[in-house]
């Protein structure tokens, strides 16, 4: 059996991830392949599913893939494998939480039991021009959170500077030297774009070596013996949390954008389902950025519901706040 080439999307919460991962999958229709993909939300619930309707789409929800569900998805990339051959999926994009740890995903590709299924091509970074050197500071104080936003630039082998239509040049000039100080991978092609238009075929067909550890090596830079442990204590997110608003009432757009934009800064981002008291349709929500976008969904029959990420303990008074705007 051939491998299956794989492509991980990685980058921070709201960056553009899924709208690049819409992008590649138009290039790979275009090529007539049939890709398959694997997504990963914080939350209990995908609230994004109807954005791929005609995919292969395997989830993993409630934790993220580097962490907490690493097993499950080994189990789910065998559960791949073992489609892909009945289903004829020739290509596989995994793209993991805004707070996932790419090099974790990586060590579960290169893991023995994978390596003749398998061939990971590369790491695709989408980095939030709009607010990467904002996260910097916000996070200034969280190691961690450091560190994970330092790894999801570093050990890209493409990185996407996106959202630049909300960056002026002095700040995408800024963005670009502080990135090419944290690559590790100095021939990553690095492309800077709005909505994630980037030529796909270059993305998915640019052989770029991703960095590959010494032999003797985990992924954690240590020496073969280690577990992992550490790396799964302190390399990224504990300190996010998901949270879940359900039965959500129909709602006025205008008071929904000021409850948003009204929550703390570290409620970096909200996404779901919500009907709109105007209209009496339902939209899929996406808030990323302190900016909100809503688009009309074909069905009307989703269930109502919103789920914000944001630093745990500031989300424990979400519901209550919602509850006070909208109950
Ligand atoms: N202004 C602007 N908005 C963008 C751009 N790219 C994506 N967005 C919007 O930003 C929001 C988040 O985009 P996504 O593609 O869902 O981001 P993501 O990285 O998958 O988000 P997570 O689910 O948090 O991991 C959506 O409303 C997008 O339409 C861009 O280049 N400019």
């Amino acid at each position: 059996m051939n491998t299956i080439p794989v492509y991980i999307i990685s980058g921070f919460l709201g960056s553009g991830k899924t709208t690049v991962l819409i992008n590649l999958l138009q290039e790979l229709k275009r090529q007539r392949k049939t890709p398959g993909i694997i997504l990963n939300e914080l939350g209990e619930k995908n609230v994004e599913k109807h954005l791929f309707t005609d995919q292969q789409v395997f989830e993993l929800l409630n934790g993220c893939i580097c962490c907490t569900i690493q097993e499950d998805l080994k189990l789910t990339l065998k559960e791949f494998a073992k489609e892909a051959q009945v289903k004829g999926a020739d290509v596989l994009l995994i793209e993991g939480t805004g707070v996932a740890n790419p090099l974790e995903i990586t060590e579960a590709l290169l893991s023995p039991e994978f390596f003749h299924t398998y061939e990971l091509k590369s790491i695709i970074s989408v980095i939030d021009a709009a607010n990467f050197l904002e996260y910097q500071s916000i996070f200034s104080s969280s190691k961690e959170i450091r560190t994970l936003l330092k790894d999801q630039v570093a050990y890209a082998s493409s990185l996407i500077v996106n959202k630049t239509d909300m960056a002026d040049e002095k700040k995408r000039k800024k963005i670009e030297s502080k990135l090419q100080s944290m690559l590790k991978n100095k021939q990553g092609n690095l492309y800077f774009t709005s909505y994630g238009d980037v030529a796909a075929e270059a993305l998915l067909n640019t052989a770029i070596p991703i960095v590959t550890l010494g032999k003797n090596e985990k992924s954690c830079g240590c020496p073969p013996d280690c577990d992992g442990e550490h790396v799964r204590k302190h390399s990224n997110h504990g300190a996010f949390q998901a949270v879940k608003i359900e039965n959500v009432p129909s709602i006025n757009q205008q008071n929904f954008k000021k409850w948003l934009q009204s929550l703390p800064s570290d409620i970096i981002r909200g996404k779901g389902v919500v009907r709109l008291a105007e209209t009496g349709q339902l939209y899929d929500f996406q808030y990323a950025g302190k900016q909100l976008n809503m688009s009309k969904l074909e069905s009307n029959d989703e269930e109502c519901v919103i789920v914000l990420i944001g630093l745990q303990g500031s989300t424990d008074s979400l519901r209550q706040s919602f509850e006070s705007a909208f109950l």
